[in-house]
């Protein structure tokens, strides 16, 4: 049974019992949980307090140094790829929403060029192990849950190389606090995530909000150690829609300031459903793509759309380079 936090919450799914191993009866319980949750909702809360409080403080007071430095100074945190390093508004000196990413966040040098604009040189190991520890640590989650969601449709022989071709994408979000004269402000638009799926964390700040099945916003509370996962647009084709990715935003009410981490998961190379997962019943709905050009040309085009982002980015991935 899901545990319910209040009626509209998302499901919260337990994932702290050290005896969660694959073949497990807790593992296959808590497996139908995660079909379930991601084919309803599409998303869910997991209790997780494998990592350490110490990391994830560690890993917060980074992210505040960092978003602290003089605009000029964040900005030096480039990448060549679009859609990485500090994507803050760079025309606007205080801007309401920050974001920057960091590719392959579980690799050893990763962190590098983050740290090193804000860090003396005697704390930059620490720092660097603190940042790379949280990382590994939630690909790891990752790893199981997509493991249990490849098992529950019956397709686990593809999980291996699966996991092989996963990209990691680690983002850090600042949102400014709302003001008395700003009161509640949309923090980021709505919108799905691009990736197969992504794992969430926040300070104490609350205002990540879903749209559910009816239409209206559900501000989504996180109890103490909890994550969010949230289905992606690339889960959304691979299972053929059986699982839908979840349109989510955030409102600022807050006169303290948000921010989150995000572990994204991307597949490296083609997206496509297990040939399982096609049949009369369920006719193949989206064609194979690669999950990062898609990622790419969604920043390059400055894609913002909110329903169907996936369908318009094909579609204009097919205008753009005819196949
Ligand atoms: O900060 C949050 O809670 C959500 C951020 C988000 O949805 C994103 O960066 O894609
Ligand atoms: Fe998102």
């Amino acid at each position: 049974m899901d545990s319910q936090l209040a009626p509209s919450n998302p499901p919260l799914i337990d994932f702290s019992s050290e005896n969660l191993k694959p073949g497990t009866s807790i593992w296959i319980s808590t497996s139908k949980q995660v079909k379930c949750a991601l084919e309803n909702h599409g998303i869910f809360l997991v209790t997780h307090d494998k990592i350490s409080s110490e990391v994830k403080n560690g890993f917060y007071q980074a992210v505040k140094e960092f978003y602290g430095l003089p605009m000029e100074k964040k900005c030096q945190f480039t990448s060549d790829k679009p859609y990485s390093g500090y994507l803050g508004k760079a025309a606007d000196e205080f801007p309401s929403f920050e974001t920057t990413s960091i590719e392959d966040p579980t690799s050893e040098e990763a962190f590098d060029g983050f740290i090193n604009l804000f860090c003396s040189s005697g704390r930059k190991d620490y720092v660097s192990e603190i940042m790379q520890s949280y990382s590994k640590q939630v690909a790891e989650l990752h790893e199981v849950i997509i493991r249990m969601v490849f098992e529950s449709y019956g397709v686990e022989k593809y999980y291996e190389s699966f996991r092989e071709s996963i990209a990691y994408v680690c983002r850090v979000n600042k949102y400014r606090a709302a003001t008395k004269f700003t009161e509640k402000y949309v923090g980021l638009v709505a919108h799905t995530d691009l990736s197969f799926m992504t794992i969430l964390h926040q300070n104490q700040v609350n205002g990540l909000e879903v749209r559910s099945n009816d239409g209206s916003w559900i501000p989504v509370d996180f109890p103490p150690s909890s994550f969010a996962v949230v289905a992606g647009d690339a889960l959304m084709a691979w299972s053929n829609g059986r699982i839908h990715s979840i349109l989510h935003r955030v409102m600022m009410a807050s006169e303290e300031p948000r921010y989150s981490i995000l572990l994204f998961a991307y597949k490296k190379g083609m997206v496509e459903a297990p040939e399982e997962l096609v049949d009369e019943q369920h006719p193949l709905l989206f064609k194979p793509f690669d999950n990062l050009d898609l990622v790419s040309l969604a920043y390059a085009e400055r894609v913002i759309v909110t329903e169907d982002k996936l369908k318009v980015l094909l579609a204009l991935k097919d205008a753009i380079c005819p196949s």
